[in-house]
């Protein structure tokens, strides 16, 4: 394994590749993503169906592999990695949220026996797991709900109380794939916060995969996948203004690859009726693009 220097971001994928066969056809998923995020940031990943988003998930939780490129979380080779390596990975690197609320948590335990169930999976003393809950169920506000069966909850405390049970054993790494897709807008504000409070309390890096645009208010960077490769992103910073007051600032950057490629918002494309080859031009600090065919 190639040494890793202290300067490499905490997830680290590039030139990924994810080829399905169906029948004999070939679906290109991932089509050369790349893909960099720090230790402690929270960042959505947008797209539109079918733009790879849940593969590029379902890569970075060790549940599948890529056909081509690199994936790194940590010190983990997300491709080198076999058999036990996987297991410990799954189990303490990353936690998963998922968009079914019913699939995140055992329908016959109560709430606080799904929090404790990873706890108890790691090993973890009965002591210190009932002190482990206690500190979920206060961070996610579940204190009424502990002695619940999930089916006795709403779709955004089940997914509240998902966040806890995918936190307790203190991931680095926490994924979630459309936790808000089942729910109305005020209860995906209260578990955007709660994934919000998981990240700024247990210090865990955040990804969430998601269609709801709500979500960029939640998140400094927004990473925009098209068709397999990275896009755009969005960054969300705050301004001071010259009153003093402060206000959201929120500005879209296109995505350069190692290779100097690079994805043309559709809407830029579509007004100046770019296609096939345009024509550079490079300014002293920018570069230009123009419609190749047209005479000027
Ligand atoms: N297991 C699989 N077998 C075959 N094709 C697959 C498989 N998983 C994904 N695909 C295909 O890969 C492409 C990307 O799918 P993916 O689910 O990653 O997209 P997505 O952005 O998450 O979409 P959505 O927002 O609808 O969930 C799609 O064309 C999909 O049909």
């Amino acid at each position: 394994m190639g040494h890793v220097s202290s300067s490499a971001p905490f997830v680290l994928c590039q030139d990924l590749v994810r080829i399905f066969a169906v029948d004999g056809i070939e679906v290109q998923a991932l089509q050369g993503l790349n893909l960099r995020v720090e230790a402690g940031e929270l960042v959505a990943i947008v797209g539109a169906s079918g733009s790879g988003k849940s593969t590029l998930l379902q890569i970075l939780s060790g549940l599948d592999r890529p056909t081509g490129g690199s994936a790194r979380v940590g010190e983990t080779d997300l491709i080198a990695m076999r058999g036990a390596e996987r297991v410990r990975y799954q189990r303490h690197v990353v936690g998963f949220i998922w968009q079914q609320t019913s699939r995140n948590l055992l329908p016959y335990l109560t709430i606080a026996q799904n929090i404790e169930l990873p706890l108890q999976l790691a090993g973890v003393r009965a002591a210190a797991r009932r002190r482990r809950v206690g500190e979920l169920v206060d961070l996610f506000d579940l204190g009424d709900l502990t002695d619940r069966l999930p089916l006795a909850l709403s779709g955004g405390q089940q997914q509240r109380a998902a966040i806890a049970v995918a936190g307790a054993n203190q991931p680095r790494l926490l994924l979630a794939d459309e936790p808000t897709g089942e729910l109305d807008e005020e209860a995906s504000e209260g578990v955007l916060a709660a994934m919000e409070r998981a990240n700024a309390e247990l210090g865990v890096t955040v990804i969430i995969v998601t269609h709801d645009p709500a979500v960029a208010t939640h998140v400094n960077r927004t990473i925009r996948i098209r068709d397999g490769r990275t896009a755009t992103e969005v960054l969300r910073r705050t301004e001071i203004g010259d009153d003093g007051t402060s206000s959201r600032v929120h500005e879209e950057y296109a995505v350069l690859d190692r290779s100097g490629r690079l994805q043309l918002p559709q809407e830029y494309v579509e007004t100046l009726g770019l296609a096939d080859r345009v024509r550079l031009d490079l300014a002293a600090d920018h570069v230009e693009v123009y419609p190749g065919t047209e005479e000027r």
